[in-house]
């Protein structure tokens, strides 16, 4: 693991880092904030997946975070969107391919020899992080867009690993809108049954969530009719899944809506993280 940039930050330490990754077969980067607590305990840990187009820079530089991670003693650790460099297959479009991994696994030539980045954050990354640094066992998971779609498909498939979980904007039905099935028809193929383990409604109508959900949205998101909440709150109903889906009026999709309900979130995550 190679040190890229480290920073003094709230107190604590805003790191970035490359790394070797089997899972990606290239190398990736990624950035750890450490809170002043971290110096002298291990912390609990919110993983935030970041949206199409993003790299660990997005929400380390704009979100906002760290000033409330800080406070509450949580670690924050903010992944790639997908493999980078010469090696890794992209498209013109700015939603499929590089900055547009979608937390999955790809099965499909050209993208499956790069495009694992479920293995890549729910294997590879946790047991680097869990090793390198004074990280406890307790993690949570949030996202924005694409990022939310990885926390809330991440989570429900994994409900061991993370105790607490929230979202900003996510697209949430993906296999329905054109965020989605654009691009599980390249990295999954046509089978649409394949889809489904990457779909948050269709796991929250299978199986649910063993904690409760916070969602925020903008009602001024440009992207809603992709984002598709209507389709999770409905399934969220359904199976009676303790979740506060709150819609914001003249938000829209960018970091300032992000950074907006920033603090709501860690303390959130702080408060079933800490045990409090
Ligand atoms: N590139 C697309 C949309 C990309 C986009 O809005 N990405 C969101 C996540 S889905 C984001 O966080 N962008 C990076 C940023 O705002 O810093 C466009 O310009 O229409």
């Amino acid at each position: 693991m190679e040190l890229v940039s480290r920073n003094r930050c709230f107190g604590g330490e805003q790191a970035v880092y490359k790394h070797a990754s089997e899972a990606c077969g290239v190398d990736m980067t990624f950035a750890v904030f450490l809170p002043p607590q971290a110096k002298s305990r291990s912390v609990p840990a919110l993983w935030y997946l970041s949206g199409l187009t993003c790299t660990h820079d997005n929400a380390m530089t704009k979100g906002g975070f760290q000033q409330f991670a800080a406070e509450y003693g949580v670690a924050l650790i903010f992944p790639d969107t997908s493999p980078r460099g010469e090696a890794v297959p992209d498209n013109d479009s700015y939603d499929l391919g590089v900055g547009a991994g979608f937390y999955l696994n790809a099965t499909q030539d050209p993208w499956r020899s790069h495009f694992q980045m479920y293995d890549y954050v729910v294997c590879e990354l946790r047991s680097l992080v869990q090793d390198a640094f004074p990280i406890s066992e307790r993690h949570g998971i949030t996202g924005h867009s694409m990022g939310g779609h990885g926390a809330l498909t991440i989570a429900m498939r994994n409900p061991g690993l993370f105790a607490s979980l929230s979202a900003f904007s996510p697209i949430v039905n993906p296999c329905q809108s054109d965020w989605g099935r654009k691009q599980f028809s390249a990295y999954l193929g046509d089978d649409e049954s394949t889809w489904a383990q990457y779909d948050a409604t269709v796991l929250m109508s299978e199986t649910g969530w063993h904690g409760d959900i916070l969602i925020d949205q903008g009602a001024d998101d440009q992207f809603i009719d992709l984002l598709r909440p209507q389709a999770f709150a409905e399934a969220t109903a359904l199976r009676r899944q303790p979740c506060v889906l709150r819609t914001h009026v003249g938000y829209d999709h960018s970091y300032f809506f992000v950074s907006t309900f920033a603090k709501d979130h860690m303390c959130w995550h702080a408060d079933r993280l800490n045990g409090n």
